[in-house]
């Protein structure tokens, strides 16, 4: 696995090295040394998938208040996303800052968001699978969200909005 730092502090693209053969390959996808060495989560006692059925569909901004904050382990098994954090801890250097990546069931990619981001992806695609690692006990009472389309974030969602939750429509702006 090959750590690639983003623009974010502490937020990582994992880089899987698959072991192919003729009949395909073998990777890695969690590594709790190398995780360790590198101070990320080890922990992961929730693994959840959500689909989308249709290109364009949107979920987010979410993320988990403390003491349930989650750090997230993400890969798309299944098609295409264009995911996107938005670190959401004041006393980070990289505060209120975002970074989009585009993963798919083809590009070996994963990535890790620390706890203390919000969280989104656009599907890029029809019939998209997407896999969590989570690294805290899901608390719907702790539950948070930011508006995907706040001005103030500018956030460029590569597609019109095909789908989105009544919540996810609810959340009010980064500033609120
Ligand atoms: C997130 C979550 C939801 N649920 C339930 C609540 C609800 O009935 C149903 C659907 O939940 P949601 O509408 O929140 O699903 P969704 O909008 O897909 O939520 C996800 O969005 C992406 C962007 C993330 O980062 C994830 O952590 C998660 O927040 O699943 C759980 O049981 N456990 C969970 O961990």
């Amino acid at each position: 696995m090959r750590f690639i730092p983003t623009t974010l502090k502490d937020a990582h693209i994992i880089e899987l090295e698959p072991a192919r053969d003729d009949r395909g390959f073998f990777a890695r996808t969690l590594c709790v040394d190398a995780f360790a060495e590198r101070g990320l989560e080890i922990q992961y006692p929730q693994h959840s998938i959500s689909y989308s059925a249709r290109r364009g569909t949107l979920r987010g901004l979410h993320f988990q208040r403390e003491p349930h904050s989650e750090a997230k382990l993400i890969r798309c098994t299944r098609g295409a996303i264009l995911d996107v954090i938005v670190d959401i801890r004041r006393n980070s250097p990289s505060f209120r800052r975002w970074q989009t990546f585009e993963l798919s069931s083809t590009n070996c990619r994963e990535l890790y968001v620390p706890k203390g981001f919000a969280h989104g992806f656009q599907t890029l695609c029809d019939e998209v699978e997407v896999s969590y690692l989570i690294s805290t006990r899901y608390a719907p009472g702790f539950a948070g969200g930011i508006r995907y389309d706040d001005p103030a974030l500018g956030i460029e969602w590569p597609l019109p909005v095909t789908e989105i939750s009544e919540r996810d429509l609810r959340w009010p702006s980064f500033s609120e």
